[in-house]
């Protein structure tokens, strides 16, 4: 086991983002977070990154490595007057990288014939497969990827999927925010359902299936949805 996650909560002011989540992620495994807008996905990632801290509990990484994340924002606004290798170039100072890691990286998500144009004359795809990259080229147990479909067209779906799925040989754990079902069915090991903040299941899609009864994850949205609902209007 190389992750856990103790009594996490997250709240902004006024705002619960995140309620008490302890659970487990195991090494090599894929996990993917579901849930629908506002349902604390990005929270998570950041609590799990670092880049915010925790109102309570902890993120604990038994890993040893200095550096145990790489991490894909579901954003990036990358300086728009570089090169797509100078923003690699930056990246692999701090990680160590050469000329070879970048090559590899660049071929992987396929700006390797755009490696001398300025990533301002970018298409949203192409920001996000240079955020792929910069992700890829460290070297990590753990890869965290917010929202990595994002911009992405089917074609590059599929590549992501089959990069995800070779981190996963070897052995890397990853951590992936998607509201996208048919995303989640495809590569998750484990799936967590989050709504409002709270956990409302984590495991296996059969495990989550029969805990909902349904037979899809579109499914147990809907259920957990409509009992939510139902509880609000019961306590109105
Ligand atoms: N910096 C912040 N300040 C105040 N509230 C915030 C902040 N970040 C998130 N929130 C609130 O916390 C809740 C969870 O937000 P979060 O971004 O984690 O959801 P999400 O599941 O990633 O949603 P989406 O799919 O829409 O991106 C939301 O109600 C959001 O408004």
């Amino acid at each position: 086991m190389n992750l856990e996650l103790m009594e996490l909560s997250k709240s902004y002011k006024k705002k619960t983002a995140l309620t008490q989540v302890d659970l487990q992620i195991e090494e090599g495994e894929c996990v993917v977070l579901c849930g629908g807008n506002g349902a604390g996905k990005s929270t998570m990632i950041k609590l799990l990154t670092g880049v915010e801290t925790p109102s309570t509990g902890k993120v604990v990484v038994h890993s040893g490595q200095k550096k145990a994340f790489a991490y894909m924002p579901d954003q990036m606004n990358f300086p728009p007057e570089l090169t797509t290798i100078e923003i690699l170039q930056y990246y692999g100072q701090f990680l160590k990288k050469g000329h070879e890691a970048i090559k590899a990286v660049l071929e992987k998500v396929g700006l390797w014939d755009e490696r001398n144009q300025r990533v301002g004359g970018f298409s949203k795809g192409m920001s996000q497969r240079l955020n792929l990259a910069q992700c890829l080229l460290a070297d990590t147990d753990i890869y965290i990827l917010d929202e990595p479909t994002n911009g992405l067209d089917p074609y590059w779906v599929i590549q992501l999927k089959q990069i995800i799925k070779e981190l996963k040989e070897r052995n890397k754990t990853v951590i992936v925010s998607s509201h996208i079902m048919r995303d989640a069915i495809e590569i998750a090991d484990k799936v967590l359902i989050l709504f409002n903040g709270k956990v409302k299941s984590y495991g296996t899609l059969d495990k989550v299936y029969k805990e909902y009864s349904c037979s899809s994850l579109e499914e147990v949205f809907l259920s957990i949805h409509e009992s939510e609902h139902q509880k609000k209007r019961e306590g109105a």
